[in-house]
């Protein structure tokens, strides 16, 4: 939320009343920036706005008609706020009250205490229309001001001359060239410490159906599912592949579209989204990383809301190159220390993130160095960064932390609000009529706790037995032991079982996907590569180090896991490889200190690791005994290469 002004002409505005402050009167208006509320009272004048980056969605509703129980002999019935609503076209509406509601669905950005830092938090405004006496009049007037914000949401013009009309046939129309083709989810219930059911349900199904996207979701069954899926099904119906789970199920989905002969067009038309429920999340964090958002304090919320506002942002991959296979990477190459904490660490999975933690002190322990030869080929005109370069990229993870509202997107400059006087509409003459929805909570002031409900709302509290409305649900894959409601979708906001939506899954709802064979010949496609064949020697222009190594790590991202800001100064399509090495020699003290500073950046600041950006490099180890991982994948052991492919890959981004 913002205390500035809105700046534009405003599409739409109205004036809204609470009935218990009878000098109180809140001009709303509607722009391309934001919803800004006006709070006059006793001369007094306050503006907040709410900025349309951050509104998801908005429903309109009616009065639910009072069932018996609604009274005070089965207090319970009675909803919070005093208030039940339903949707239109409801055949439980209220005929006697003729207002119509419209919920407007937000996530401001709020100060958070702990650590002064960010987050982000819920927020419904409510509107009530009710300054006609016949309901379809008002439900018209709250259509448009949907109409105009879901246009707006989605960044996509009001059609001309419909917020002036009074036929709501015309209004109903416009709602058509909003229409977009569902998301494809693929959830990984095994990633991480097991949660992704509960964690999609509970907390991105809501999200999703007040933004009313509509989903088909699959639950892989084995690993390779998710890759086979987008390899072997008519991906085009969908809009996105959003991935529930870790790093490993998005490097599933990705080759998987590289295993297309229509892999160009797949890649450019099927952006990946990530809702992070793995042990490491790496892709999910670089991506809020990127847009400066408060992933920690609310993860599976910060990338949800990146899936809905789908700003597809390209993303660099590289080409891997093994003795037996090639394959594109989002993440990251390694080889020594921190492959080995990676890979030997998966015994802990139980335990989470932690994991990674705990073994750490294992290998330290344990210490083991590795011979070998790398080759590199650096960017033009880089350097191997001293650890001063990188106080800038530590400067602004820390400043991420601290203030994250410094949004390089900011919209609304500081300056001062000018109001501009209303244009005398048919609602001028009966504003007095108009009454604001003093049942759920617009008697407040304009400020923090406001009408706008930052707790959770009876939408969501609703969602917990049926569904906003109060509708039970038709089905859920909730109970993991239901094979039939292991799929089911919504479209907008109506929740569909397999048996409704089978057309493209067959009768087992997916289940013909296959566990991959050992040695399956799948064929990988993607753009050539550019450099000499493995068995061939590297150019004679690149660098080359030998000898004994602690690790050599690669990285293309900015963060390895949600903890873990491996390379701060990286982008999400840099043109760089960002190639860490230490070599053997270093002592155990500062190698300490090294994995320690993973999780601020400060890694960098220890002489001995030094960072290369690099457009190509190759690895030959020369001693057995460790891992070589592939974005946390183990591939291989013996030589590698890889080679920046530049913005190949489009994912969703806020
Ligand atoms: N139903 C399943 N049963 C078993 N394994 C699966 C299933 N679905 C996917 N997998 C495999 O699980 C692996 C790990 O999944 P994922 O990346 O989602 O979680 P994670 O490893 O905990 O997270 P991260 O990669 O961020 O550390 C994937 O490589 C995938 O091949």
């Amino acid at each position: 939320m913002d205390g500035g002004g809105v700046h534009g002409t405003p599409v739409l505005e109205e004036t809204f009343y609470i009935l218990s402050k009878k000098n109180t009167v809140y001009r709303v208006k509607l722009t391309e920036k934001g919803l800004s509320l006006q709070k006059e009272s006793n001369g007094n004048t306050k503006i907040e706005v709410i900025r349309i980056d951050d509104i998801v969605g908005c429903r309109c509703m009616r009065s639910k008609r009072r069932s018996g129980g609604s009274c005070a002999c089965h207090p319970n019935a009675i909803r919070r706020n005093n208030v039940r609503v339903v949707e239109e076209n409801s055949s439980e509406q209220d005929e006697k009250d003729v207002s119509a509601y419209l919920y407007i669905y937000a996530y401001v950005l709020k100060k958070y205490r702990v650590k002064s830092g960010q987050k982000r938090e819920r927020m419904t405004i409510t509107l009530r229309f009710r300054s006609f006496d016949k309901y379809e009049d008002n439900m018209r007037e709250a259509q448009k001001w949907r109409l105009a914000v879901k246009c707006l949401v989605k960044n996509k013009s009001i059609p001309r001359g419909i917020l002036a009309s009074e036929d709501s046939q015309v209004t109903a129309q416009s709602f058509f060239h909003l229409e977009e083709r569902k998301l494809l989810v693929l959830l990984n219930p095994k990633s991480g410490p097991g949660k992704a059911r509960e964690l999609f349900q509970q907390r991105v199904v809501p999200v999703f159906a007040e933004a009313e996207i509509g989903f088909d979701l699959y639950v892989t069954k084995h690993a390779n599912y998710a890759r086979d899926f987008v390899r072997t099904k008519d991906i085009y119906q969908w809009r996105g592949v959003v991935v529930v789970g870790g790093d490993g199920i998005v490097f599933e989905v990705i080759n998987g579209l590289f295993e297309r002969e229509d892999w160009q067009t797949a890649v450019k038309e099927l952006p990946v989204g990530v809702i992070p429920c793995g042990s490491g999340n790496g892709l999910a964090k670089t991506i809020s990383y990127a847009v400066e958002e408060p992933y920690d304090q609310n993860p599976v919320l910060i990338s949800t809301l990146s899936v809905i506002k789908c700003r597809c942002a390209p993303m660099d991959l590289v080409r891997v190159e093994t003795k037996s296979q090639f394959l594109f990477s989002f993440l990251s190459v390694g080889w020594g220390l921190l492959s080995d904490i990676d890979i030997e660490s998966e015994r802990l999975r139980a335990i989470g993130g932690q994991r990674f933690t705990v073994w750490s002190v294992a290998r330290l322990i344990g210490l083991r160095t590795y011979r070998g030869k790398l080759w590199y080929l650096p960017v033009a005109g880089c350097r191997v960064q001293s650890a001063q370069t990188y106080m800038s990229g530590l400067t602004r993870s820390v400043s991420h932390c601290a203030e994250t509202g410094s949004k390089p997107r900011d919209i609304f400059p500081a300056t001062s609000y000018t109001p501009v006087h209303p244009s005398h509409s048919c609602h001028d003459s009966i504003n007095s009529r108009y009454r604001p929805l003093q049942e759920v909570g617009c008697d407040d002031p304009v400020t923090d706790s406001l009408s706008l409900e930052t707790s959770l709302g009876p939408a969501l509290e609703d969602l917990r037995d049926g569904d906003e409305f109060g509708r039970p649900r038709l089905d859920s894959y909730y109970s993991a032991a239901s094979r039939r409601s292991t799929y089911f979708s919504t479209a907008g906001s109506d929740y569909r079982s397999v048996a409704d939506n089978c057309s493209y899954m067959g009768v087992h709802g997916g289940g013909d996907i296959q566990p991959r064979r050992p040695n399956s010949n799948v064929r990988m496609y993607g753009p050539p590569s550019q450099l000499p064949a493995l068995t061939q020697p590297v150019p004679d222009h690149w660098s080359s180090i030998e000898g004994d190594f602690i690790l050599v790590h690669a990285s293309y991202q900015s963060h390895l896991g949600s903890d873990c800001l491996f390379a701060p100064n990286s982008k999400l399509a840099d043109g760089i490889i960002w190639l860490l090495v230490i070599r053997a020699g270093i002592s155990r003290g500062q190698l300490l200190q090294f994995l320690l500073g993973l999780s601020s950046g400060s890694h960098l600041l220890i002489p001995q690791a030094e960072m290369i950006p690099v457009t190509a490099f190759r690895l030959e180890p020369e001693t057995s005994g460790g891992h070589m991982t592939v974005d946390g994948e183990v591939v291989d052991y013996g030589p590698i290469q890889a080679e920046l492919m530049p913005s190949l890959a489009n994912i969703m981004s806020m």
